[in-house]
């Protein structure tokens, strides 16, 4: 739970605008499952091979093979002292040493006796004196070794078998497998002294609670539903951003009917071999089962159900659809009074397969957004409710400065508010301490790098741009802070965030963010006359605006009011714009924001002493908190804090 705040992507967010790009390429996510079994074929050969060498240079034990008629001969020449027999087989020692005809001389000696040899050879030993011993031969090779030479082969390609079965399993999370390997897959809510979650641990999300409370219900008590002949849901949908506690709903709903809880991501079944998914999926449900009611709640759902058809060609495509198609048999399986309720959650509900969302499947689609203000302080206070808080603590006005984020976003705030704490070795977590933790979450922690004099100050300008025109506009979020120490992968930033929770957008106000993005670029442009590669997010943020006002929010007269774009789905279908289409979304977005740089120009143009003052004071100070930057602008907000 340290992960920085995501790159906001939609405009409900706070937003920032910085200087330098922010998100570091991923790397790629390889799979692991390659060189190591290879590997220990590898050895295995080789310790075969060792050891067969090894046993069959005992084999050829010192003593040499004479022939039966040369041991008959030494017997009835008297030279044998002592033999020992088991069976046929006699070893023996000679009285004088004797030339092996082969070359060689010796006195110790093996030989085999013909079983059709019908000799007097009793006869001819006890006459002799032969000493006969009819202990059992040290033999050179067991049975045992025997029979483990003969099976090595097969041995060695069963150990590879099961190690290559287990691998794969492994990569399954570990629960359940191939070849009856049993680690079946545990209901993570029975496992002894794990906490349960309940409905407690989800805030700001009541009405979704709400709607699952019928499903609680139905998991109590069964049998009241199944006399009453009432079908339950078989699955539910829960759809909504990264963060917003689905998975944590899940587990609350198996909290709360006291029901075991089992947990998969749906991208743990398609990363194996073709047919290993669906088999996984039958053992899911088959345990579920077992131990019904129960909850199968299965993550990121989309990775396997996004729609089919359209051929996406992407490798491990048939192994998402015979997933998919296994868990949509296994739904259909359900008599409905089973008991068992698969819970998925999905950010991508848009782009899922149609056949899941059909009745008698995920009919029922739950929506998870981020929480709204009270929401948000219900859930500090959830994730403070094990940190020692200083009195005077203000977590409303915490919530009041963190509209969009999510519970994740939130949970990770407190956690680094804590860890300050700590560090600073404090008995209690201050309002300081949290609005630090905000602004690292926000802005990203700050980094020590020394910047030349000059660069320093084009910085200066470039956040100044940005701050300048976002106070100029009237109706857009108040600038809240400008800083130009270095932080996260930016040179500088200007926070801005709205006032209050927003929902939907002004075409002007759009507008406006798109000005108040692009001032960093014209700040330079007005003072250097050039610009630099610093604007790259920036410019990322003001085409993706753009392109929302052209193609999805109606908000050009070329395009019109069409969702002009296909979504992921209809692409899947191969739905694809036609390219004039493209050509004027192209040509719109291009004349929005031009048009938006050269009004970003003649403002700064226009209020060039203030944009002077603002880098000065920046200069000075390297960072200007709201009151401050609005003094040095000279410019007096003209909207006022709802609750301050
Ligand atoms: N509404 C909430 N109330 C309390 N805590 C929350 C809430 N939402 C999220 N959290 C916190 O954030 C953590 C992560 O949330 P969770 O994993 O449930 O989100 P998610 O929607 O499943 O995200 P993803 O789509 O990334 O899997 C939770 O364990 C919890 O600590
Ligand atoms: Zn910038």
């Amino acid at each position: 739970m340290t992960n920085p705040a995501p790159p906001r992507k939609s405009p409900d967010q706070p937003w920032r605008t910085e200087g330098a790009p922010e998100e570091p390429p991923k790397p790629p996510g390889g799979r692991k499952l390659r060189g190591g079994w290879w590997r220990l074929v590898f050895t295995a050969l080789v310790v075969y091979l060792i050891a067969n060498l090894v046993l069959s240079f005992f084999d050829q034990a010192n003593e040499p093979t004479i022939s039966y008629t040369e041991f008959s001969k030494q017997v009835n020449d008297g030279n044998v002292s002592k033999i020992y027999a088991k069976g046929d087989a006699i070893q023996g020692k000679l009285k004088t040493e004797q030339s092996n005809p082969s070359g060689g001389k010796y006195t110790e000696f093996n030989t085999q006796r013909p079983s059709f040899a019908d000799d007097q050879l009793w006869a001819n030993l006890t006459k002799h004196n032969v000493t006969v011993t009819a202990e059992p031969v040290v033999q050179h090779r067991s049975f045992l070794a025997n029979l483990l030479i003969s099976l090595a082969p097969m041995l060695l390609l069963i150990a590879v078998w099961v190690f290559i079965a287990r691998r794969m399993s492994a990569g399954m999370g570990g629960a359940g497998g191939m070849l009856g390997r049993k680690a079946p897959p545990k209901p993570v809510e029975l496992i002894p002294g794990e906490k349960r979650t309940t409905f407690a641990d989800v805030a700001g999300i009541d009405e979704v609670a709400g709607e699952l409370n019928d499903v609680v219900d139905f998991l109590k008590n069964p049998d009241a539903y199944r006399r009453m002949g009432a079908k339950m849901p078989r699955g539910v949908l829960l759809a909504g951003p990264p963060g917003t506690g689905k998975t944590l709903l899940a587990r609350a709903v198996a909290g709360e009917a006291g029901v075991p809880f089992f947990s998969a991501s749906a991208s743990e079944f398609i990363e194996m071999i073709v047919g290993v998914g669906a088999s996984r999926v039958r053992e899911l449900f088959a345990e579920a089962r077992k131990v019904a009611p129960s909850i199968i709640f299965i993550d990121e759902i989309d990775t396997i159900g996004r729609a089919r058809a359209g051929g996406s060609g992407m490798g491990g495509h048939d192994e998402r659809e015979q997933t998919l198609n296994q868990i949509l048999t296994e739904m259909d399986g359900f008599s409905g009074a089973e008991g068992v309720i698969v819970l998925a959650a999905t950010n991508r509900a848009d782009i899922l397969d149609p056949a899941l969302t059909r009745p008698g499947r995920f009919d029922r689609v739950v929506q998870v957004s981020p929480p709204d203000r009270g929401g948000r302080e219900a859930i500090l206070e959830i994730h403070t409710r094990d940190i020692p808080l200083a009195p005077g603590v203000d977590l409303a006005q915490v919530a009041r400065t963190t509209p969009g984020m999510t519970g994740a976003e939130l949970a990770n705030l407190a956690n680094e508010a804590a860890l300050l704490a700590v560090k600073r070795q404090q008995e209690q977590v201050t309002q300081t301490d949290l609005s630090e933790a905000l602004e690292k979450v926000q802005l990203g922690a700050e980094r020590p790098l020394v910047m030349p004099e000059e660069e320093r100050r084009r910085t200066a300008y470039h956040e100044s741009g940005h701050a300048l025109l976002g106070m100029l506009q009237p109706g857009a979020d108040p600038v809240r802070k400008i800083t130009i120490v270095p932080r996260g992968r930016a040179l500088g930033v200007t926070l801005s965030t709205p006032e209050a929770d927003r929902y939907a957008y002004t075409e002007d106000y759009l507008r406006g963010r798109i000005i108040g993005a692009l001032g960093g670029m014209a700040a330079e442009q007005v003072v250097y006359g050039v610009v630099t590669t610093g604007s790259e997010s920036d410019l990322e943020q003001v085409t993706n605006i753009a392109r929302g006002m052209v193609s999805r929010w109606g908000m050009s007269h070329q395009v019109g009011r069409l969702s002009a774009l296909p979504n992921d789905a209809q692409q899947a279908y191969g739905l694809a714009a036609a390219p004039q289409t493209l050509d004027v979304i192209d040509s719109e977005m291009r004349r929005i924001v031009d048009e938006c740089y050269e009004e970003a120009c003649r403002k700064l143009r226009d209020h060039r002493g203030q944009l002077d003052a603002l880098a000065q004071a920046l200069l000075e100070n390297e960072t200007l908190e709201e009151a401050d930057a609005y003094r040095v602008a000279g410019i007096t907000r003209l909207t006022k804090d709802l609750d301050a």
